[in-house]
């Protein structure tokens, strides 16, 4: 399949509404073709009936033209998008809206519950990665869901877990009961990830699949950055305000549970459980007015042109893994999560407090709302992701976000580099008065000082020069304070003493924020959303579900390993080593993109199957004709063309 080609039935109600007078002034032959075929040779079988048509018109007209074509366009796209495919894809993505604000509320929420609750490091860990663990098996298991009970069953259930999740989170006793929260929100979180982005695609029209996927991301950077506000916000109720935290995510979930008592279930999952009458009710609802048998019989076809094909029983993986069209598709689409996550986005998210702390932003409170900032910032920039997916398509996207997601680790490596190697050095020494030769004193330099997790660095601040500085161990139940000496309370923090954990105090700061600016600006975009759009589309029906299952399954999976070991990662190959590591797996996320990622912009879902077919890593050569978006709309007999790229005239 070269060339996308939407054939549908068109009645001339409203392009006659829209033509009027204008189809009088330019044509007085009656009903024939409007617009001449595609200059390129996009001959089809409609295409060539329109190749047939008299000669262009004169130069004169083609203003005109123009205006009359984009004018056809938007009446066409107006009718073929009512409004309730929106309200569909908006009450799904709020499963994408608690995805992000139950993974970001964590890190503000634990900052009070330590301190409430008395929690150790280890109990810290476990509740944060307790629903991400939780996340990567159930999106696993939501495949099986998937397939069995359908799409909108596995988003009521979701929802459900949410809000229940929610609610013993927020009244729970002890930590117990807090870490069965988390599991339930974990197991809703990985139900929700795997099934949106499949039901938003299989409702959407063609031409607006890609942005309304993509909008499920949007509501995931949209739940972190609510998250962040909701933790800056309650992080000054220093009692019970976790509860509220946690707890507010019952609102969505339920707004989202009550939407889908009402909302339809997929109409491809209903043809495939052979509910024909049912699925045409449901297509036609949510195409208005439209004439749905074209995209109806198109499914019902193409589903059993599957079957045959990919033939034979036995689970669905392993007839995936056998039948090379979907085995290629699993390769990219779990690849393409995979690149995603060792492209460090959570570690950069969870370190951006850290980095504006070496910006010299001391306050704690105030680094809490400037976190904030950085979470605007990835939620603005997927903004332009939904506006770029269908002008410049997925492959070209994902391939600028991960070039600028490498240079810009780079850039990051390189300002840490620089923060090393002029890395204030350890002027005082004071004996440690409970462990007389404790490792923290034997250090020279603040680098391998913040390194070492069990110490931090104390110093005084002249001007821009640092003085009595000292390396000392870290309290125990806190990192914001020193275990003992002048840095271990607030009252005892005079004079510009300040304690930096986990960070030295540097000159180069600024490299480092211009760096994770430019982070969130190339990836938000691209590699933020792209992995789970594409992945929405590239699987045949019969694998859809496995297909998303398994991506979202490697999604979470990655993102558990990276964030768990990034400090460890820190610890042996410092900061730079670290960020040069996440930059060089994005060049090899770009290497595999650029040779294995085809466009499937525009494209039916039924079609996306074809561009599998051949061997896998072709450099995208199977979208050639990448970017030419064509359009019939049969109007009684003649053919209207939309083309993005010619200035076609009118005959
Ligand atoms: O696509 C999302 C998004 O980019 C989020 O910001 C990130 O936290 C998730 O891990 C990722 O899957």
């Amino acid at each position: 399949m070269s060339r996308k080609q939407v054939d549908h039935d068109y009645t001339l109600r409203s392009m006659s509404n829209l033509m009027g007078d204008r189809w009088k002034k330019v044509n007085d032959g009656g009903e024939r073709s409007l617009i001449k075929a595609a200059s390129s040779g996009s001959i089809s079988s409609q295409g060539a009936a329109s190749a047939g048509a008299p000669a262009p018109a004169a130069a004169s007209s083609s203003t005109n033209t123009r205006d009359l074509e984009r004018a056809a366009r938007k009446q066409f796209q107006q009718d073929v998008t009512p409004a309730f495919v929106y309200v569909l894809a908006v009450f799904s993505a709020l499963g994408g809206f608690l995805f992000g604000y139950d993974t970001g509320v964590i890190s503000g929420a634990m900052l009070l519950l330590k301190r409430e609750l008395d929690l150790s490091a280890l109990w810290q860990e476990v509740l944060i990665s307790s629903t991400v663990a939780a996340a990567a098996l159930s999106a696993l298991l939501g495949g099986f869901l998937n397939g069995l009970f359908g799409r909108r069953v596995c988003i009521l259930l979701a929802s459900f877990f949410f809000t229940v999740g929610g609610i013993v989170l927020s009244t729970a006793p002890g930590k117990e009961a807090l870490l069965a929260g988390r599991l339930i929100v974990g197991v809703g979180l990985g139900i929700a990830s795997m099934t949106v982005p499949v039901y938003i695609a299989e409702a959407s029209p063609p031409h607006l699949r890609g942005q309304l996927v993509t909008v499920n991301t949007l509501f995931i950077t949209g739940g972190q950055f609510t998250a962040s506000l909701i933790d800056g916000a309650f992080s000054y109720m220093r009692r019970d305000g976790w509860r509220y935290m946690l707890g507010l995510s019952v609102l969505p979930g339920l707004l989202q549970f009550i939407g889908f008592l009402f909302l339809p279930e997929s109409p491809r999952w209903l043809i495939q459980c052979g509910l024909t009458q049912k699925a045409r009710r449901v297509l036609s609802q949510i195409r208005g007015n439209q004439n749905i048998d074209e995209e109806y019989d198109s499914i019902k076809n193409s589903i059993e042109e599957e079957e045959k094909e990919s033939g034979g029983d036995g689970p669905v993986i392993w007839r995936m893994l056998t039948y090379p069209p979907t085995r290629r598709a699993l390769v990219v689409g779990c690849g393409l999560q995979m690149f995603q996550q060792l492209s460090g986005i959570n570690t950069v998210m969870y370190y951006s407090a850290t980095i504006l702390q070496m910006s010299g932003v001391r306050d704690d409170r105030l680094a809490i709302w400037l976190a904030g900032l950085t979470t605007l910032t990835n939620f603005l920039f997927t903004l332009l992701g939904v506006w770029l997916v269908e002008r410049v398509g997925r492959r070209k996207l994902s391939l600028g976000s991960i070039l600028g997601t490498c240079l810009s680790l780079s850039l990051l490596a390189v300002g840490f580099l620089m923060s090393a190697q002029h890395s204030p050095p350890v002027t005082v020494h004071p004996l440690d008065p409970m462990m007389a030769n404790s490792t923290c004193s034997k250090y020279q330099m603040c680098e391998p000082c913040m390194l070492d997790p069990r110490c931090g660095f104390c110093y005084r601040e002249n001007g821009s020069t640092l003085i009595a500085s000292s390396c000392v161990s870290v309290n125990k139940e806190s990192t914001e304070h020193a275990a003992w000496g002048r840095c271990s309370n607030s009252t005892l923090m005079r004079d510009q003493t300040y304690w930096a954990y986990n960070y030295c105090p540097t000159s180069y700061s600024w490299l480092v924020l211009l760096g994770l600016v430019l982070y969130l600006a190339a990836f938000a975009p691209g590699m933020g959303p792209m992995p789970w759009t594409i992945n929405s589309e590239i699987y045949p029906l019969w694998a859809r579900s496995t297909g998303n299952a398994c991506a979202a399954g490697v999604n979470w999976t990655f993102n558990i390993l990276v964030s768990v070991t990034f400090l460890h990662l820190a610890q042996y190959l410092t900061y730079y080593g670290a960020f040069f590591l996440y930059s060089s797996m994005a060049l090899l996320g770009f290497i595999f993109i650029y040779g294995c990622l085809p466009e499937t912009k525009g494209r039916r879902l039924e079609e996306i199957e074809a561009l599998f077919e051949n061997q896998l890593c072709s450099c995208g050569a199977s979208d050639s004709d990448e970017g030419r978006q064509v359009e019939y709309i049969r109007v009684k007999g003649s053919n209207y063309h939309l083309s993005d790229n010619d200035a076609s005239d009118v005959d």
